[in-house]
């Protein structure tokens, strides 16, 4: 490469002034732009101002710093300047010591002026090897920095890559590759897998790189790899070898594919659960077209996926979901992106199907709606369930009118809407006259039969407005909500008492039974609930007790009358507490022998302020009210006291004590074993006990009373039938019920003297009775003639005025002494 002077500057450091001048003169005349220095401190400063190309450098100079000592101060400073060494003699360490400090050629001051020619060549290979060198430094910074851009580069790029060597040894890896492997760029440089990696994967990878080595081309594996906070990357490994003119090495890249994975084993749960989940799915698109159905949907709806694609979900529609409701129901999907609800549809097969639907929207990053999604349950059977359970619970199974329940709730919801419009509700309470003697005599599936019958006769005599209701036994209810006319009541009470007059024909007998309507009116006789039943029963009652088959509408007098009632009640529920009851006794003389042998026991109210009170005041309401079970056990009680007193007294101890039983009492289940009981804690003899009950009693449960009298007849206590011809004077259940006595009604007796019938009807009961083995009592005896024609009758038994009011124990005891000594 020809080297061109003109430009070349030339430093010439030597301290021989004549060698400088020389060498200097010399490279000038050469065309060479030079100059001088005579030490190495000037020639580095002038090195350091000015622009050199090559510096003849004399070996040894004085004083300070030598010729080699200020090149290789020039070498660390970084100077790449040519430099030619002179030196005086062959000194070879010297020589290469030069060479290796960077000295580009070295000249022997030897021969006189003959060593310029040498230094003309050295001088010009000098600057041809420098120029050399400098173009490959240029070309090494060149690459580097090429290197270094590529380094970049791959550093940004997100996935770990790494290259190898051709032993398997990391050369290079980009950040990403150390941020994954979380190991620092410097340590991973230089090491192998087995250095860098747990057991398992680094020998997988070190198998790996072998195969690739030994078979060139790529490879492409699944590896896991377990970093140090715990969490398990899956890894897609790929590799590259290729020789030779390829890499230097091994060049790989790897993909986390943990969360592609997830992704895709979530894919296939949720593919797998779309298939087989038992609940429908229906997937649209933006505009509600289906795009996608599962097998439930067919299963639940009968049509397939083919059949449906594309169409809009509306063509299920059952149609009993009106435009409103679809309104709003798109209206809430679009506000909230969600809703769900009761839906009826239609099968393919036109069975309707109630669903419960929950319908989602799909968004994309954009919040735009690109799909919904629709998944329901096919509720029709659970719904039905739930109708049939309602319905139970608000309907009377017999006669399917609303039952008691229902019957309230409507009561109130018509109370309310009443208040609120300003009219008026009537309430209607109806009682069946006779029907428990329908049930006794032909039995309980005809009762049931004139139930339904009663019932569909009653809802034919309202509007579809007014309420029917079944309370229980033969009590029904009538709700006429918004009544304008009061008359309007009337009517519809007349035509219900004219229908339930006419003959019912069930299971072949004609049978005749009547209602009692009892009528109060909101808010005009109540303002509530309770105030409104109890008026409505209280005129029902008043209905039947004026004879049947008629109504009365509540009175503020019967609500008078109540309030006593209540009153009253409240007074006796005292009266038990504190016992202010005590028995009297009516004597009851035998015919024949003229003498007391029983008596019956009659309650009295020893009343703190009233007095004694008779029992007519307060049996009735007692007997309602369920308190009578209290007032009996305290006369029974009382009265076995007594008869243990009178055990002791030998006009006494025959005396047999009749105890009345109400219809309340028998129903207790406790009683027998109550009577039991009292009968041995006071140690008296059942004998010495009877029991009173009325037929009306025996007709209300023949079958149950049988039973109990047996019972009570087995520990030995007579059993006497009262009030006998006040009833139904059933020879049927004279023969049926074993009654040890039976005592003529009071009224029969009383006028047997100026009424021939009755006089015929009680010589009829003795004759009768005592053909069926049982002793008759004649009851209200008040006069002789009285007396004397039951006498002729052979009446057993006769107890009444005539002898003896009720007395007290104490007078009752004197009464028997004294009719003992007449006799
Ligand atoms: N469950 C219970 N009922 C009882 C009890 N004590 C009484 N009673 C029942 O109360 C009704 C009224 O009883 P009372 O006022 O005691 O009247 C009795 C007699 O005083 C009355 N009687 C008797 N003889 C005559 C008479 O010659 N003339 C006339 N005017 N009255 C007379 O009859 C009543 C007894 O009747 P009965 O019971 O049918 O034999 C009454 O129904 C009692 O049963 C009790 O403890 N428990």
């Amino acid at each position: 490469m020809p080297v061109e002077a003109q430009n070349t500057k030339i430093l010439v450091v030597d301290d021989d002034l004549i060698i400088r001048k020389l060498v200097s003169g010399f490279l000038s005349q050469k065309g060479y732009d030079t100059a001088t220095c005579n030490n190495a401190g000037d020639a580095l400063t002038h090195l350091e101002n000015q622009a050199v190309n090559l510096v003849v450098l004399d070996h040894l100079m004085d004083p300070g710093m030598n010729g080699l000592e200020m090149l290789k101060h020039l070498r660390t400073q970084g100077s790449h300047v040519a430099v030619v060494m002179l030196t005086g003699a062959e000194e070879h360490e010297v020589i290469v010591e030069a060479m290796q400090a960077g000295a580009q050629d070295f000249i022997l001051k030897t021969g006189g002026n003959e060593f310029l020619l040498k230094l003309e060549q050295g001088v010009e290979r000098a600057l041809r090897v420098c120029l050399l060198e400098q173009k490959m430094r240029e070309a090494h910074e060149a690459l580097q920095q090429q290197a270094e851009f590529l380094q970049t580069v791959i550093d940004a790029v997100p996935t770990p890559i790494y290259y190898k060597d051709r032993e398997g040894r990391y050369i290079g890896c980009n950040t990403a590759m150390a941020d994954f492997i979380e190991t620092p760029k410097s340590d991973i440089i230089g090491k192998k897998a087995t250095e860098l990696y747990e057991s398992v994967l680094a020998e997988r990878v070190s198998r790996l790189d072998d195969t690739l080595y030994a078979q060139g081309g790529h490879s492409l594996e699944e590896l896991s790899f377990t970093r140090s906070d715990g969490t398990h990357h899956l890894l897609l490994h790929k590799a590259r070898f290729q020789e030779p003119g390829g890499a230097m090495g091994l060049v790989g890249a790897v993909v986390d594919i943990t969360d592609r994975k997830l992704y895709e084993n979530e894919l296939r749960l949720a593919q797998t659960v779309f298939e087989t989940t038992s609940e429908a799915i229906v997937v649209t698109d933006a505009h509600n077209r289906i795009q996608a159905v599962n097998p439930s949907f067919t299963h639940v709806t009968g049509y397939t996926e083919d059949e449906v694609i594309g169409r809009d979900p509306g063509f299920l529609s059952s149609g009993r979901q009106d435009k409103a409701f679809y309104h709003k129901m798109w209206l809430q999907l679009s506000q909230n992106g969600h809703w769900h609800g009761e839906i009826w549809n239609r099968r393919k097969n036109g069975d309707l199907y109630a669903e419960w639907l929950s319908i989602s929207a799909v968004h994309n990053e954009n919040n735009e709606t690109t799909q919904y999604v629709a998944v329901f349950s096919d509720i029709t059977k659970r719904i039905k369930a739930e109708e049939l359970i309602r319905h139970q619970a608000n309907y009377d199974a017999l006669t399917n009118l609303p039952n008691r329940n229902l019957f309230l709730d409507r009561l109130s919801r018509s109370m309310v809407r009443a208040k609120r419009h300003k009219t008026q509700v009537a309430l209607m309470f109806l009682d069946l006259d006779r029907f428990k003697s329908v049930n006794d005599t032909l039995g309980h599936n005809v009762g049931d039969a004139l139930l339904q019958e009663a019932a569909v006769r009653i809802s034919t005599c309202v509007r579809e407005t007014d309420t029917v209701s079944r309370l229980g036994g033969d009590e029904f209810t009538v709700i006429i909500p918004d009544l304008h006319h009061v008359n309007d009541i009337e009517k519809i009470a007349n035509k219900i008492l004219y229908q339930l007059s006419q003959p019912f024909s069930l299971a072949g007998h004609e049978i005749f039974v009547s209602g009692s309507v009892g009528v109060t009116v909101f808010p005009d006789d109540g303002q509530d609930l309770e105030v409104l039943l109890r008026n409505a029963d209280t005129a029902m009652y008043r209905a039947k007790e004026a004879g049947r088959n008629d109504f009365r509408f509540f009175t503020q007098e019967m609500n008078a009358e109540a309030h006593e009632q209540m009153v009253l009640e409240r007074e006796i529920r005292k009266a038990i507490k504190k016992e202010e009851f005590v028995v009297y006794y009516q004597p009851v003389v035998d015919v024949k022998q003229g003498r007391i042998v029983s008596c019956e026991a009659l309650v009295r109210w020893q009343h703190p302020f009233k007095g004694l009170v008779a029992p007519n005041y307060f049996i009735a309401i007692a007997e309602e009210t369920g308190l009578i079970d209290g007032i009996g056990h305290l006369v029974l009680k009382q009265v076995c006291q007594q008869i243990q007193k009178w055990q002791n007294d030998p006009v006494m101890k025959d005396i047999r004590v009749a105890v009345n039983l109400s219809p309340h009492q028998l129903r207790n289940n406790n009683l027998v074993h109550d009577i039991e009981k009292m009968l041995q804690y006071y140690g008296i003899s059942a004998g010495a006990l009877a029991f009173e009950i009325t037929e009306t009693q025996v007709m209300q449960d023949p079958e149950g009373t049988a039973v109990l009298l047996d019972d009570i007849q087995a520990l030995g206590i007579k059993i006497y039938l009262d009030d006998f011809g006040t009833g139904y004077s059933s020879l049927n259940y004279l023969k049926r019920f074993s009654f040890d006595v039976l005592k003529i009604d009071r009224s029969f007796i009383m006028d047997v003297e100026v009424d021939s019938g009755d006089a015929a009807l009680v010589e009829a009961i003795i004759v009768m009775a005592h053909k069926l083995g049982i002793k008759v009592v004649a009851e209200g005896v008040e006069t002789e003639n009285q007396r004397q024609f039951v006498a002729q009758q052979e009446c057993d038994l006769i107890q009444g005025f005539y002898y003896s009011r009720p007395i007290d124990a104490e007078e009752m005891s004197s009464f028997c002494h004294l009719n003992f000594a007449k006799n």
